[in-house]
Order: C-alpha cells, then sequence, then structure tokens
C-alpha cells in the first residue's frame, strides 16, 4: 500500500481551491502529496473575479502522469478539475492503465469563461469516460443535478434520488453534497453505497460557499483512503475536516473566502 495520495487536477491561483487545496490538505492528514496539474484557473480581480482558464497540453498532462506513477506507484488517486474533453480523454487512458485501490472523482463541471457549448461536451465526457473508473465520486447540488439528469436538488429524497441514478453510471460511493443549499441550518450530505443511503450532517457554518470546500473534502476522503481506512470511515472524517477548515476559514480580498485546511 502506498503512502502518496496523487492528484490529477487544476491550479486555482488564489490558492484557495485546486491542487493547492488537495495537497495541503494530503499534508495535514499524513500522507504525502503528489500532483498533476490539468489546467490553470485565475480569477480576474479587474472583471469581476471571472474565470480565466488554460488548459495544459494533453502531452504535457500525460507526462506529469507518467513520472509520477513510474516514481511513485500510488494506488489512491484523487481526479479535480479536467476542464475539456481532450484532457478527460488523456487522464481516463491513463487511469485505466493502471490497477487502482481507489479512485475519488470531484466532478468539478463547467468553469466559468467556457463556452457553453464546450461545457457541455466537458459534462458528456466526465459522464461516460471519468465516472465508470470512481470508486468514489462527490457531486455537489448543481453537479449531482447535472449528472443525474434532474431540474432541482431540494431536499434529503432529493438527494437520494440523484445519489442512485449516478450510481448507475459505475461509480462504487456516490456523495451528493447538499452544503449549504437545502433549506435548514445544517450542511447535509449524503453517502450512497449501492445499497444504503447514510445522511451526514454538521451544522451551517454561515449561508456561503466556501471555496474550496469541495476541493478539500475530496481530498481529506483520500487521504484517509491512502491510509487503507474503509469507505464511509473516510468519508465522516472528510466532512469534519472540511467543517473545521470553514471555521477556519481565510478572508482576503477576493470576494469570497476560502477554506483553511483543517484546524486553525
Ligand atoms: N457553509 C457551510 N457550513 C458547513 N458545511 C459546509 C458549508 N459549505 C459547504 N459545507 C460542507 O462542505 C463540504 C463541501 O461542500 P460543497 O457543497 O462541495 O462545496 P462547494 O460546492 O461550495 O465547493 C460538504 O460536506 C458540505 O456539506
Ligand atoms: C482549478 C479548480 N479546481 C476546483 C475548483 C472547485 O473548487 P471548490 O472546492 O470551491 O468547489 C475550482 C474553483 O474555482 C478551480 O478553479
Amino acid at each position: 500500500m502506498s503512502v502518496v495520495s496523487y492528484v490529477i487536477a487544476g491550479s486555482e491561483a488564489s490558492g484557495g481551491a485546486g491542487i493547492q487545496a488537495d495537497l495541503r490538505t494530503f499534508a495535514q492528514l499524513g500522507t504525502y502529496g503528489v500532483g498533476t496539474i490539468t489546467c490553470i484557473v485565475s480569477f480576474d480581480p479587474n472583471n469581476g473575479w471571472s474565470h480565466r482558464f488554460v488548459p495544459v497540453e494533453p502531452a504535457v498532462i500525460a507526462d506529469q502522469i507518467e513520472v509520477a506513477t513510474v516514481a511513485h506507484e500510488p494506488d489512491v488517486v484523487k481526479i479535480g478539475m479536467l476542464g475539456t474533453p481532450a484532457t478527460i480523454s488523456t487522464v481516463a487512458a491513463a487511469l485505466a492503465a493502471r490497477k487502482w485501490r481507489d479512485v475519488v472523482v470531484d466532478p468539478v463541471l463547467i468553469c466559468k469563461g467556457q463556452e457553453p457549448g464546450a461545457a457541455l461536451d466537458t459534462d458528456n465526457a466526465l459522464r461516460s469516460e471519468i465516472l465508470p473508473l470512481a470508486t468514489v465520486v462527490t457531486p455537489n447540488l448543481f453537479e449531482a443535478a447535472t449528472l443525474a439528469g434532474m431540474d432541482e436538488l431540494a431536499s434529503i429524497d432529493d438527494l437520494a434520488e440523484a445519489a442512485r441514478r449516478i450510481h448507475d453510471l459505475g461509480p462504487r460511493v456516490v456523495v451528493v453534497k447538499g452544503g449549504v443549499g437545502l433549506p435548514g441550518d445544517e450542511a447535509i450530505d449524503i453517502v450512497f453505497d449501492g445499497t444504503e443511503v447514510t445522511v451526514l450532517r454538521a451544522p451551517k457554518v454561515g449561508d456561503e460557499r466556501v471555496s474550496g470546500a469541495g476541493c478539500v473534502f475530496a481530498a481529506a476522503t483520500t487521504a484517509e483512503l491512502t491510509k487503507g481506512v474503509a469507505v464511509l470511515d473516510a468519508i465522516r472524517t472528510a466532512k469534519q475536516f472540511t467543517h473545521d477548515g470553514i471555521v477556519g476559514r481565510l478572508a482576503s480580498r477576493a470576494p469570497f473566502d476560502a477554506v483553511w485546511h483543517g484546524s486553525r
């Protein structure tokens, strides 16, 4: 069993989300983080903090995956933002070429700044090429509705129905994160393993979304799986770790706070 938590994801240049958040989370939870960069997202402070998105060349992504996997032989990997159909095909081929103990997919879908047409192709490629390889997938409300082909998710029953539909696409365990999106004073997520639905609850910390929460949640799950923890226990630890990081969040000149990595 490798002590390396491997992540294939985008760089988010303000430092709150993406691979920066993933690698910090791995370090906090005691695994050795190794990362491959798929794209670079730079928010634009002069244009409403909109996304500027630059994909990395597929051949350069393949080179990074080659050196990381040959050097470390990781057996647990997190997939974060991929961003284009070409990147998705490159990463899917690389994943299929090795045996993994766990593949955690945070299905970061559209990035503002991409054309809607390109975004739809990206959603479809993720659904058909990456989800079947996942052992754990962690969509937020919006991503779950998109992947499940549902209009709006407004209750725990809706989360469970979305999870069932996403499970049919191939992942072994589906976590649908209600986050701040469901009414009430709790951030509710559900876990569906193909048989049972488990409901996870934590107090909401404010009503705002915090940048990097989704990345940290999936990265913490990945770190725990790297250590050999069972899936549901890994997800429970991730929920607490993310909650603590939201409590200790970091304000900046950006219009959104960023999750801290663990307790502050
Ligand atoms: N304000 C909040 N207070 C408490 N928990 C939260 C809050 N926002 C998100 N969470 C939790 O953090 C985790 C990641 O949330 P997610 O919905 O993926 O966030 P986002 O889509 O904003 O990145 C989930 O467990 C979710 O329930
Ligand atoms: C590169 C990258 N990955 C992932 C995300 C998703 O971040 P979050 O955890 O806030 O959903 C973003 C959001 O900006 C991003 O830029």
